[in-house]
Formats: structure tokens, C-alpha cells, sequence
């Protein structure tokens, strides 16, 4: 029987690792780490990259089928001695020699998420036991980028990892958030089962340069829609709360999670708490204080609120956000006028 600590406590599997496999132990020469990033060509994955790549000792291995990723946002490593890109789908079996997985692939937007609800559960199903079944053959410890939504609509607030969630098991969001649930369930089992070594980091909205400009989500929503000069829309109630944390914090807390010696589940995000009224507020104040803010009907089962308890990510990795939601956006709001060729009004 595994030794489980605690809900959301660090879950110890009573099996060894298991070893790296023969091929790996036998190439001539493996200074190097090696690490595959799934999903590395969208948002998160490419910032993540960068950083990964930024150390001479990793060799970074990219797959993504591009359904909501570009190989735009790794243009800067493609044909780099230290970098591969594969053009794969996560729900076909991946054959590759790794010491490292972080498995981020699957599409975040809910209007992305939505538009092939099957594919969705197959990448989060089928997908990450495609990865557990390659961390397990060649011995890697393997990260899953799990989400806040496995709270689902949330009844306890802030959400600290041991609250089991408020999901609706049948709703148009369940592609998405039962899946993830599913997927951090099969990183257990196998980590129970076989010893794997596993990591989960449940992301609270996370937003930032690089982010597909009609992504859907609501920080690139507001953004776009500013300084295209179109009406900001907020989907009603309006009262509805989300945290939103910048890239470069979430790739450090992701790394560190890597890193560390505990399993999660652990929370990552940043705990200021904003209305969606007050985003769209500070979106035109600090952008385009002319431009309209409209309210528009609303998706089923939205979360009412969502404010991460970071305690564990702070005392466990030491890990805590640095960039407020006001230094953020101008970083973001640089990014979308480059991308869409609007420049500042003087
Ligand atoms: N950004 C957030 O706020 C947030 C919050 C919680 C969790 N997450 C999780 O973090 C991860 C990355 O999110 P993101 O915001 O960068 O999203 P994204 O959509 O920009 O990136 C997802 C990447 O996965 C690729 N992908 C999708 N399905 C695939 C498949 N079947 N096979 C191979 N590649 C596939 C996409 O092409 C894309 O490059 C996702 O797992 C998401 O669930 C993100
Ligand atoms: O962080 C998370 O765990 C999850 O957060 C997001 O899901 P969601 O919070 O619904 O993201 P958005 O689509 O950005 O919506 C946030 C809020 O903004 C509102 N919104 C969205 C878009 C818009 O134009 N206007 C608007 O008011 C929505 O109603 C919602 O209440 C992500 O897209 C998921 O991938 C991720 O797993």
C-alpha cells in the first residue's frame, strides 16, 4: 500500500523509480538533461522553453500538433543544436528517450476546449497516459499542467488543494475539467502503481505576451479589444472573480514544482483577486480610457470565483508571483500592438 500524507499532501509511492532504460544508459555521451515539453508550442510551453533552453546542460524536445500552438512562438530555437521539434498529437504513442516530461498539451481556452469536446477528454485522457506510459519505459519523472478548474465552481474560497471541487460531471466545461481531474487521477495510479515519478501544478488563469490575440480568454479578450478600439465585452454577471498570474512567474513556479521533491497537487497562480467589472475597468484605464465596456450573455457553469491558496507553493518551493496584474498588462498590451501593428496614440 502507498503512504498518502494527506490530501493534496506529498503522496510517497512505496516503488522505486523505475530505471532509465537501456538506450539512454548507453548513448556515448549524456551530460546533458534532456527534456520533452509537450504542448510547447503554445503559450505557456513556449515561455517555458525559453527558459529551459536558457540552460546549457538541457536539450529541450518539443512535440505539439499545433491545434492552438504555432511554431511561430519557438522561432527563435528552431535549427538550435540543443532543440527538436516534433510534429505529433499526444493521443498517438510517443517513443522518445527523456529524463524529463512536462506535459502541458492540451487546448486552455474554453472556446477552444469546447469546439471538439471529444478530442478534448482524448488529449487529456488518452494523452497523458500516453506520457505516464513513456515516463514509466524510459524512467522519467514526469509534470502534469492540471488547472484550477478541477475546482470546478468553487464552494470553498480561497481554494486550498485538499477541497475536493464543485464539478458538474456532465456540462459543456466537463471535456475540460473532468479531464484534467481524470489525468491527475492516472498520474497517481501510476505513481502508486509503478513508482513513477510524478508532479502536478493545478495553473490558475495564467496571461501574457504570445497568447493567441482571439484565444477567447477574457485578459487577451480585453486587450485585443482596446486597442482595436471595440467595445470591451464582460460576460455577465460582471461580479464574477478570477486571479490572474503573469508567464514568467508561472514558468518559475513550474520549474521549481520540477525540481523539488513533492508530488503536488500544488496551486500556482497569483492570489489578487479581481471582478470581471474590475479587469475591464483597468483594462480601459490603463489602455484606452475612450473605449466602450458592454456586458454579453454569459457560458454555462462559469466559476463565481476562483483565488488560489498558495501557502504549499510558497512554503514547499519557496515560490511566490512578482508581477502584480498592473505590470503585466503592459507588457501584454506591447506584445498584441506589435503582433496587430497598432501602435500608441501620441
Ligand atoms: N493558461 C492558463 O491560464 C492555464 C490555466 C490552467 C491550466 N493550464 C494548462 O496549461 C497548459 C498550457 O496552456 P496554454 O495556456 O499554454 O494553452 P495553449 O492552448 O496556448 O497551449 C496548448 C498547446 O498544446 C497543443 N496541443 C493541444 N492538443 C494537443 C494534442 N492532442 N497533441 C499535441 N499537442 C496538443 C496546442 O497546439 C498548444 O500548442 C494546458 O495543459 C492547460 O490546460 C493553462
Ligand atoms: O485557470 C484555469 O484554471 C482555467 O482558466 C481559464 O478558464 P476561465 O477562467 O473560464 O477563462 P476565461 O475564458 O478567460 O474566462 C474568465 C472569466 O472572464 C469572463 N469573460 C471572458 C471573456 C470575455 O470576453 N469576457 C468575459 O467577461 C468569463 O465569463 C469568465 O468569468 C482557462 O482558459 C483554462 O484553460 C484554465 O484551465
Amino acid at each position: 500500500m502507498a503512504n498518502q500524507v494527506s490530501n493534496g499532501g506529498n503522496h510517497v509511492s512505496t516503488k522505486p523509480p523505475p530505471e532509465p532504460s537501456p538506450l539512454r544508459k548507453a548513448k556515448f555521451f549524456q551530460a546533458n538533461m534532456r527534456i520533452l515539453v509537450t504542448g510547447g508550442a503554445g503559450f505557456i510551453g513556449s515561455h517555458l522553453v525559453d527558459k529551459l533552453m536558457q540552460n546549457e546542460k538541457n536539450e529541450v524536445i518539443v512535440v505539439d500538433n499545433y491545434f492552438t500552438g504555432s511554431k511561430d512562438n519557438l522561432k527563435q530555437w528552431i535549427g538550435h543544436p540543443r532543440f527538436e521539434l516534433i510534429r505529433h498529437d499526444v493521443t498517438e504513442t510517443l517513443l522518445v528517450e527523456v529524463d524529463q516530461i512536462y506535459h502541458l498539451a492540451c487546448p486552455a481556452s474554453p472556446i477552444f476546449y469546447k469546439y471538439n469536446p471529444v478530442k478534448t477528454i482524448k488529449t487529456n485522457v488518452i494523452g497523458t497516459l500516453n506520457m505516464l506510459g513513456l515516463a514509466k519505459r524510459v524512467g522519467a519523472r514526469i509534470l502534469l499542467t492540471s488547472t484550477s478548474e478541477v475546482y470546478g465552481d468553487p464552494l470553498v474560497h480561497p481554494q486550498t488543494e485538499d477541497y475536493w471541487g464543485n464539478v458538474n460531471p456532465i456540462g459543456v466545461r466537463s471535456c475540460y475539467d473532468e479531464g484534467k481531474r481524470v489525468a491527475e487521477t492516472l498520474m497517481f495510479d501510476y505513481h502508486r502503481q509503478h513508482g513513477i515519478e510524478i508532479r502536478i501544478a493545478r495553473i490558475f488563469n495564467t496571461y501574457g505576451p504570445r497568447m493567441n490575440i482571439d484565444d477567447g480568454r477574457v485578459v487577451s479578450n480585453f486587450i485585443a479589444q482596446a486597442i482595436r478600439d471595440e467595445p470591451l465585452t464582460v460576460q455577465l454577471p460582471g461580479t464574477q472573480t478570477r486571479s490572474f498570474c503573469y508567464v514568467s512567474d508561472m514558468v518559475d513556479g513550474l520549474i521549481r514544482l520540477m525540481e523539488g521533491n513533492n508530488t503536488g497537487p500544488i496551486n500556482i497562480g497569483n492570489p489578487g483577486e479581481f471582478t470581471m467589472t474590475e479587469l475591464a475597468e483597468t483594462v480601459k484605464e490603463m489602455i484606452n480610457p475612450n473605449v466602450k465596456i458592454i456586458t454579453v450573455d454569459n457560458t454555462p457553469d462559469d466559476p463565481r470565483q476562483r483565488k488560489p491558496n498558495i501557502t504549499k507553493a510558497n512554503e514547499l518551493l519557496g515560490w511566490e508571483p512578482k508581477i502584480k496584474l498592473r505590470d503585466g498588462i503592459p507588457l501584454m498590451e506591447e506584445d498584441f500592438r506589435k503582433r496587430l501593428e497598432i501602435p500608441r496614440k501620441k
